[in-house]
Parts: structure tokens; sequence; C-alpha cells
């Protein structure tokens, strides 16, 4: 079968408001960040499917005739993308040698690719190829690097197969798909979601997909096109956590105390309802401290109810600590239990204080940095660096053209150099 080699990026996330609660139908607000995963795909001729991802220290290759016999025998093309194929899920499980008990970081990332690879090519003759992914997100640290390696691996694995065309945008050096190309992207890298995660609601890779600011409830994706730039801090506290684990442990405790759980979902709702009021207030009337005043009370509510669900840990209490002695309002993003949190900072906020909360973070033993999120949707009418850049903010899961001349002078061309390494 002749596949096309491919290169894609799809970007990291952070949740401003809604994490666990979005999981049980609540509103939840999500933003890309500037920090993507990469994925090359080339075609060979070894008869083998080989898979690099060096963030995770996994170099492995099968023979294609080997991975035939894993297919089910009744699995044709599946439109359902909903539910996993049991079947399929209990063979890999037993051909990666893990029956039962739970799938390490390396087993995760595999079973994801291995699965989302057979459904895509599983009817037909299974091409040759050697697939690559390296990210700039921290790995299981809530900044969304599961979504952004599913997402990746969808957009990927279903250009490579011919479901959805390869556009290439010689004036961005990117291309993007269109609509119903995204909606398929999306939910087959929910497909690989639900093999890392259990149970995600989606929000994760919804935001990988289109990127920008979305409103996500119960599967209906808004995105939000008025919303001011806002600065922010992320702070990796490097305290490693699983998202899997910690959405079930939320899922316990209001199996436990479904009254007491309940309004502390409802409020969460509330949250980032309010929130999304505020920032559009934001883009329609001058911006007072009033604005961020609201925002950074919601991030303090929000934290404690993350503390109610189960989901704080004392790392993340330093971390809002640390930065409430510098008059900043932090909270965590993503499943919590450690990884990263999220501090806002003010128009007025000066480097000077910027850098000396930076310092005392990093006198924790985070990593800290500053970025920013939110923004105006246009990316048209830019000059080239500028349009760059700006999807590095906005981003959605874009193809990249594969010469790197090309992108010499941008962000990116350190990265895609480190990532033809292997291929
Ligand atoms: N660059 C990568 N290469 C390979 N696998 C990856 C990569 N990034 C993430 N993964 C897979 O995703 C898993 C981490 O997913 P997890 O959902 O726990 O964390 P996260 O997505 O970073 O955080 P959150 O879900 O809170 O945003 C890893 O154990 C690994 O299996
Ligand atoms: C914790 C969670 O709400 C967000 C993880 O980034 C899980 C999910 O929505 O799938
Ligand atoms: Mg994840």
């Amino acid at each position: 079968m002749q596949v096309r080699d491919v290169l894609v990026s799809a970007p990291g996330k952070a949740i401003l408001h809604g994490e666990h609660a979005v999981v049980h139908g609540k509103v939840a607000l999500a933003v890309s960040l500037n920090l993507r995963s990469y994925l090359c795909l080339k075609a060979t001729t070894g008869g083998n499917l080989c898979v690099n991802l060096p963030n995770i220290d996994t170099f492995l290759s099968w023979d294609l005739s080997e991975l035939k016999h894993v297919i089910p025998p009744v699995s044709g093309r599946r439109d359902e993308l909903k539910l996993l194929d049991p079947d399929l899920v209990r063979r890999l499980r037993e051909f990666v040698g893990v029956t039962n008990g739970n799938l390490n970081t390396s087993q995760m990332a595999t079973l994801s690719f291995l699965y989302l690879y057979l459904s895509v090519f599983g009817s037909g003759e299974l091409p040759s190829l050697t697939v690559s992914v390296w990210s700039e997100l921290p790995t299981g640290a809530g900044l969304g690097s599961s979504a952004a390696y599913s997402v990746c691996l969808a957009a990927a694995l279903l250009c490579a197969s011919g479901a959805i065309s390869s556009p290439l945008n010689d004036w961005d050096h990117t291309a993007r798909w269109c609509q119903e190309e995204l909606e398929l992207i999306n939910s087959w890298a929910f497909q690989g979601e639900m093999i890392i995660h259990g149970n995600p609601s989606g929000v994760d890779n919804a935001v990988g997909t289109w990127g920008g600011m979305l409103r996500f409830l119960a599967g209906k994706i808004i995105p939000l096109s008025r919303v001011p730039l806002l600065r922010i801090l992320l702070t990796n506290t490097k305290v490693p956590r699983s998202t899997k684990v910690l959405v079930s442990r939320v899922k316990d405790k209001i199996n436990k105390f479904p009254s007491i759980m309940a309004p502390v979902l409802d409020s969460v709702d509330a949250i980032s309802c309010t929130c999304e009021k505020v920032l559009s207030e934001m883009t329609s009337e001058p911006i007072t401290g009033e604005h961020y005043n609201a925002l950074e009370e919601l991030f303090d509510i929000n934290q404690h109810h993350l503390n109610v669900m189960g989901v704080g840990h004392p790392a993340l209490d330093t971390l809002c600590r640390v930065t409430l002695a510098k008059g900043l309002h932090s909270k965590l993003t993503g499943a919590g239990g450690g990884g990263c949190g999220i501090t806002l900072l003010r128009p007025e906020t000066s480097s000077a204080v910027v850098q000396a909360t930076v310092q005392d973070l990093k006198d924790c033993g985070f990593d800290c940095w500053e970025t920013s999120i939110g923004g105006p949707a246009r990316t048209r009418g830019r000059t080239r660096e500028r349009a760059v850049q700006m999807l590095r903010i906005k981003g959605t899961v874009s193809m990249v053209q594969i010469d790197i001349n090309q992108w010499k002078g941008s962000d990116s061309s350190h990265l895609i150099s480190r990532l033809m390494v292997f291929c």
C-alpha cells in the first residue's frame, strides 16, 4: 500500500476552569498553548512498523506479519467512534503483554498508537511505516500531552491513509483541514485518549484539534473568538501524576458522597460560566481592575473546589502560597495531583515582580515560565513571522511542510530538526 509521508503538529492546552467537573457533564473553559507536539510519519519498505517516542524513551518495532494476527476476525472500519472496540483492545493488551493491571507510560502510548494504526489501516493492507513523535510539552503534567499525542497520531494516520486530505499552504508553511476533517481527527483522537485516560471528557483533544479558547460541555464544542490576551505563568511542580488515576479518584468520591459533591460540581460549572462572561466583557468594554479581580477570585474559589475533589497536592499549595505572597493568584490546571498550575498576571504586574516570582518558584524546585493565552482569533493579514507566532498560540492541528529551510528563523526550526533525526 502506498502511503504519503506526513509531518503534523498539535498544541497542548491549559484548562482555565472546569477540569474534572467536565467529565461529569459540566462546562469547562480550555485554551491552547504555544507548546506543541510534532509527529513525523514516513513510509518505509522493510515490512515493519516502527515507533520512536523520545520523550518517554520508547523505541519499538514490529513485523507487520505479527501485527496482522492482532486484528479481530470481524474487525472492519468503525464509524461509531464514541466507544473503543473491546476485542481489539483485549488483543492489543495481550500483544503488548499486559492482560490485567494498569499500563505504564510507555505501554499506554504504545497501545494507543497501535490501536489507532490498526483501526485506520486494519481493513486493508498494513503499510510499512516509521512514526516519530516529539513534544515540547512535559509528559503527564496537566498540559494535555496525551491529547496532543493522540491528535497528532489521528491526523497523521488519517492523512497517510487518504481518509483526509493533505492540504499544504505556501503562505505560512502549515495547513489546516476543513471542519469535517477536523471532526474526524478529533473523534479518532478521542479514541486515543480513551486508551490513555479511561474516561476522558474530550475537552483536551478538542483543544488539540481546534486550538484557541473553547467552551466545552458534554461533547459540545463552542470556540470563543472574543477573548482577551492574558499573561500567565505556567509552573510545573514536577510531581508525577496520572490523569486516569485522578479522574477515577474523583469518580469514587462522587459515588461515595453524591449529595456533597454535586453542589461542588455545580459551583465549578457556575465558575466556568462566570469566567466566560468576564472574558467576554473584557473584549467589549474597557478592561478594568475589577475584571482582573474577578478572574483572580474565580481562580481561588476553583482551587479550593479542586482540593475538595481530592486532586490537590502539597506542591500545588506551595505554588498558590508563593505566588500569593507576590499578590498573584494560581490554580492547578489539568488533572492536578501535582503537575502544572497556572498563575494569572495582571497587565500592571511588573517584570521585576514576575522575575522574582519565577525565581521563588524555581527555588522550590519547580519549572516556571511566562506565556500568554487567548487573544484575537485572526491570523491573516500579518507578516509570516507574526503568523507563525500566532499559529503557535492559537494552534489548530496543522500539517507542516517538511522542508526545514522554510522554517529557518522560526521558533520551530530546531524542534523540527530534532524530530527529523528520528525520521
Ligand atoms: N510525547 C509523548 N510521546 C509519547 N507518549 C506521550 C507523549 N506525551 C504524552 N504521552 C502519553 O500520555 C500519557 C500522559 O497522559 P496524561 O493524560 O496522564 O497526562 P497529560 O495529558 O500530560 O495531562 P492532562 O491530561 O491533565 O492534561 C503518558 O503516560 C504517555 O502514555
Ligand atoms: C481532568 C480532566 O477534566 C482534564 C484533564 O486535562 C479530564 C478530562 O476532561 O478528560
Ligand atoms: Mg491527558
